[in-house]
């Protein structure tokens, strides 16, 4: 006997977000961050994680706003930029990814850091009013923090901190929660990744369009 399953990709969208309206918790979140909430739970398959997303004050609109207006988005992994739906983005902006650049394995051994973390050296030209997405990797985000201590570099708009794993995720987002330098979104502990991240941003620009 074959399998009979759902056929229709809208179908299955349409009965997924059904289920998460359904099961989640979703009344912590303001009208605008509902919808980013919604797709990050969907990429998670875990309703359990609304429990988890943080947004700041006016995270949603600024990073639509931004993405509206052209703003690069600036991914630590590939996994996040390749997944990214260009056909969302309005405004045909710039997906960038450094981490596989020539200069960044001798940047990371001067550094004594991951190549993760290296490569966000390669982001200060991009960096004003930039939609900034960690998905993957915690030193990214602890070094980006680090890079904003200085007056002098360039601020995004917004930064998607959603890094995952047992070292240093949960510390890295606490330390952008407890001190956000611009607006943000996190998951809170050792949840995260690529998909997530990827997620909030195929969000975000959905309701740009
Ligand atoms: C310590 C690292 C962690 N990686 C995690 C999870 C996943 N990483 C995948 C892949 C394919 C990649 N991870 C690298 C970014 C690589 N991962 C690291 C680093 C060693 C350090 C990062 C950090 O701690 O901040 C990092 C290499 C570096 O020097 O920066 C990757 C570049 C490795 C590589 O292939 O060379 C690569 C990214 C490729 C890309 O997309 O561009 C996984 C798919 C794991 C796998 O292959 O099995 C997975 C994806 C998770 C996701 O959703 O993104 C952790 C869990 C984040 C971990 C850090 C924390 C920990 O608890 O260990």
């Amino acid at each position: 006997m074959p399998h009979i399953y759902e056929t229709d990709g809208a179908a299955i969208y349409r009965q997924s977000f059904a289920t998460i309206r359904a099961e989640a918790d979703l009344a912590p979140f303001s009208a605008d961050e509902e919808p980013v909430a919604v797709r990050m739970i969907h990429a998670a398959g875990m309703v359990e994680l609304a429990a988890h997303i943080r947004f700041s004050s006016g995270f949603a609109q600024t990073a639509s706003a931004a993405l509206a207006d052209g703003a690069p988005v600036l991914c630590d992994a590939r996994m996040v930029s390749e997944g990214i739906t260009r056909a969302r983005l309005s405004a045909n902006n710039p997906i960038i990814c450094t981490l596989n650049a020539p200069p960044v394995p001798d940047m990371a051994r001067a550094m004594g850091n991951t190549r993760s973390a290296a490569a966000l050296e390669l982001w200060r030209p991009h960096l004003a009013g930039a939609v900034v997405a960690i998905g993957n990797a915690p030193t990214a985000l602890f070094h980006l923090l680090n890079m904003l201590e200085d007056p002098d570099c360039p601020r995004p708009a917004a930064i998607i901190g959603c890094p995952v794993g047992f070292v240093g995720a949960a510390e890295s987002k606490a330390a952008l929660w407890a001190a956000p330098p611009v607006p943000c979104c996190i998951v809170e502990g050792r949840l995260g990744g690529s998909a997530i991240t990827v997620a909030a941003i195929n969000a975000l620009a959905s309701r740009a369009e």
